[in-house]
């Protein structure tokens, strides 16, 4: 089997002092080559004497080995450790966005138009003839990222504090990708009628809404209140965004291992916010046998009593054959895994026993279902949500691209037709001569994903009757 790879989301740069002599460098990077960490950049920062110093940057599995392998080289002659830094920590020191102003403030008479007295002016406007907060505000680029804290990645309920740099991240990579204007807004409350209230009362300056993050099953209810209440778009990522990438990562796998949506047998590992989403999304699409597994194995219409009523529609509306039993009795033969779930949540026995040219989606953020490492040669196609393996399922696929669609069409809703027509659209950016096992899924850095999501997004907005017509 072989062994997980350093990450860069592990890497940290040391600060060295090394005796000058030759073969010293050397040394330090055969130690860290010993210890199975991967040098990055080496720099020279100082002559200090008969030392230099230099900065080596090591790329490690996890912190326990970036702190082995940083020891191993404390302890070679010549060379002193001066400090360590890790990579991530200093990347998100004062936060990793900030607001810029568009009109420079630098004269009295800018002073007076963008600000008082001229903006009284726009004030009136607006308070004349509400629709104007539309072309006169930022409100028409914005999107109010929101969470409770309560399902931050795979870690669970870390408060709104802690959810913060998922937060800001998910904002940057609005801005990156789709250039929209996205607040992170992390609340103190849990409760769902506050969260609703709350968020109803910051919609006058919002475009959109963006849910991150909360748990399941509170998330469904909000989801789907803030939706009727609002005219603005409400979209619960962890549902949605997932769900259109997962369906555009299926599309494309099929391509590859040559067999049909209608045709295969699925099971997704997880019915909490994003199965539930994926299971829907899976069955809309044509697939007709899903098999959907939580906790206490395979969900069932016969026995449903004790399940949210989420779980509940995936029970009723998923195993059409009403098999009973758990996760290696729904994997037996499964062409397809989907886990949103947690943590190492799938066996490699489950994966073994897979139909031919088995595929499996191992979603859980940070840390996948299963490490693809473990399942090399035993799964055709793998994929994960991280970014330091290939074929990156994440909804940041989705998310930028569905709210530019949006936000451009003046959409009222994000609804069932601009998420399918995302989903192909994401699928449709990698062309049938180029797919192939590692390559399912475009890039999150490829410049037409979000040009031709969001033209699939605003053209569906149209089309299903949810855009504002401007003729
Ligand atoms: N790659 C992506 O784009 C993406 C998007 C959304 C969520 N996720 C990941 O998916 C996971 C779930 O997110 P969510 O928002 O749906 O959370 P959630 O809490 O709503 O749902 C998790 C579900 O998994 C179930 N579960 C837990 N352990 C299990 C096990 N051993 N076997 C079967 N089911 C089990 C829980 O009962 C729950 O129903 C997280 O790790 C999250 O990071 C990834
Ligand atoms: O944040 C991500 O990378 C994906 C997703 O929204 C998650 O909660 O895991
Ligand atoms: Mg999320």
């Amino acid at each position: 089997m072989s062994e997980i790879q350093p990450s860069v989301s592990y890497s940290f740069t040391v600060r060295l002092a090394i005796v000058n002599k030759p073969g010293m460098l050397a040394k330090v990077l055969n130690v860290i080559a010993e210890h199975r960490g991967d040098p990055g950049g080496v720099d020279v920062v100082a002559v200090e004497g008969k030392y230099k110093i230099r900065d080596i940057t090591v790329s490690a599995r996890d912190a326990k080995h970036s702190r082995e392998i940083v020891e191993a080289v404390r302890v070679i002659d010549g060379i002193s450790v001066k400090y360590v830094s890790d990579r991530v920590f200093l990347l998100h020191i004062g936060g990793k966005i900030s607001i810029k102003n568009k009109v420079p403030v630098d004269t009295r008479d800018t002073l007076s138009m963008a600000y008082t007295p001229g903006v009284a002016r726009i004030c009136m406007a607006i308070a004349r003839d509400k629709s104007n907060v539309q072309s006169l505000t930022i409100k028409q680029n914005s999107v109010a990222v929101v969470t409770d804290g309560t399902a931050v990645l795979g870690l669970g309920d870390i408060g709104p504090e802690a959810a913060m740099p998922v937060m800001e991240g998910k904002a940057m990579l609005f801005k990156e990708f789709a250039d929209i204007d996205a607040y992170p807004i992390c609340l103190s409350t849990k409760d769902t009628e506050e969260i609703i209230k709350t968020v109803k009362n910051i919609s006058p300056g919002f475009g959109g809404i963006n849910l991150e993050d909360i748990g399941a099953p509170k998330c469904f209810e909000i989801e789907h209140r803030l939706k009727q209440e609002l005219d603005i778009p409400v979209f619960h990522d962890d549902q949605h965004g997932t769900a259109v990438v997962a369906l555009a990562a299926t599309i494309n796998a099929l391509k590859v291992v040559g067999k049909k949506l209608e045709d295969i047998r699925v099971v997704v590992v997880g019915i909490g916010a994003a199965g539930s989403a994926i299971s829907r999304i899976l069955l809309e699409a044509g697939v007709k046998e899903l098999l959907p597994v939580d906790i206490d194995g395979i969900l069932n219409r016969d026995h449903t009593d004790h399940l949210d009523d989420n779980k509940k529609w995936v029970a009723e509306n998923a195993n059409q054959n009403r098999v009973k039993g758990s996760l290696m009795d729904a994997t037996k033969g499964a062409d397809l895994i989907i886990g949103v779930s947690g943590p190492d949540t799938i066996p490699v026995e489950a994966v073994e026993q897979m139909a031919n040219d088995a595929i499996v989606f191992a979603m859980a953020n940070p840390d996948p279902e299963i490490r693809p490492e473990k399942i090399q040669g035993k799964a055709r196609i793998i994929a994960t949500g991280r970014s330091d393996y290939p074929n990156q399922i994440n909804n940041v696929l989705a998310f930028p691209g569905i709210f530019r669609g949006a936000l451009d069409a003046k959409a009222s809703d994000i609804n069932e037709e601009m998420k399918l027509a995302a989903a192909y659209a994401i699928a449709n950016c990698i062309g049938v001569d180029e797919v192939g096992e590692e390559y399912i899924i475009p890039s999150v850095f490829n410049k037409k994903v979000v040009r031709e999501v969001a033209k699939a997004v605003k053209e569906a907005a149209y089309d299903s009757g949810v855009a504002k017509r401007n003729s």
